[in-house]
């Protein structure tokens, strides 16, 4: 069997991954598998364990790094996130393309050991339409949500060491343009 891709869908908290994620998702000819991340952030209500993360405590997750569990792992805002390496290359050896929804720093770490990953960064429209779809989730306090924001204007000039980059205006031409660089990649 053909072993699948690797694609890191990289990008500023709030910028809308997971929301472009979910509608390519819906391309069944993409082939596409999702990299379930560890993290020792408590779970948002209608977040489930096993599903949107698993959800550990500090001392699992040190565990997981000390077994060099993860294929990368980063710090971010407070919280540890990180991403299994068995799975991945479980799905990659079952001919799954296999979506890392990771911050910059955790993409950085898997450009360097899987340089032939396809690498796309998703940018707000602007930094005013970022602040109102991060507020408008409503999922983190303001200190906390302050704190995403200035760590997206640094990561968003890293955007240049990833091999794509698409504005998310809207969700349709988001997942559509990620959709047809993934085609044109696979094919
Ligand atoms: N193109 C878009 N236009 C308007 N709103 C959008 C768009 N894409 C996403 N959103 C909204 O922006 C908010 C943030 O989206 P989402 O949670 O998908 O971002 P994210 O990049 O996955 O964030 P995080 O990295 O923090 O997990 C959500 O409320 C979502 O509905
Ligand atoms: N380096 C990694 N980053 C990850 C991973 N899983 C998610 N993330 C990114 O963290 C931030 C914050 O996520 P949130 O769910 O608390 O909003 C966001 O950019 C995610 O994409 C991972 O395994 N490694």
């Amino acid at each position: 069997m053909k072993r699948g891709i690797l694609i890191i869908l990289s990008g500023p908290s709030g910028v809308g991954k997971g929301t472009v994620r979910e509608q390519l998702f819906k391309m069944n000819d993409l082939n596409l598998a999702y990299s379930i991340s560890m993290t020792t952030r408590k779970p948002r209500p209608g977040e489930k364990n096993g599903v949107d993360y698993f959800f550990v405590d500090q001392a699992t997750f040190d565990q997981k790094i000390a077994e060099d569990g993860f294929l990368e792992y980063a710090q971010f805002v407070s919280n540890s996130y990180g991403t299994p390496k068995d799975k991945v290359e479980e799905m990659l050896n079952e001919g799954k393309n296999v979506v890392l929804e990771i911050e910059v720093q955790g993409a950085l770490q898997v450009m360097h050991k899987v340089p032939e990953a396809l690498t796309i960064f998703l940018v707000p429209p602007s930094m005013e339409e970022l602040e109102r779809r991060i507020r408008g989730r409503r999922t983190e306090d303001e200190s906390v949500m302050r704190e995403r924001l200035a760590k997206a204007e640094r990561e968003i000039k890293t955007k240049d060491s990833y091999k794509h980059v698409v504005v998310n205006n809207t969700v349709e031409q988001a997942a559509k343009e990620i959709a047809q660089i993934i085609r044109d990649h696979i094919n």
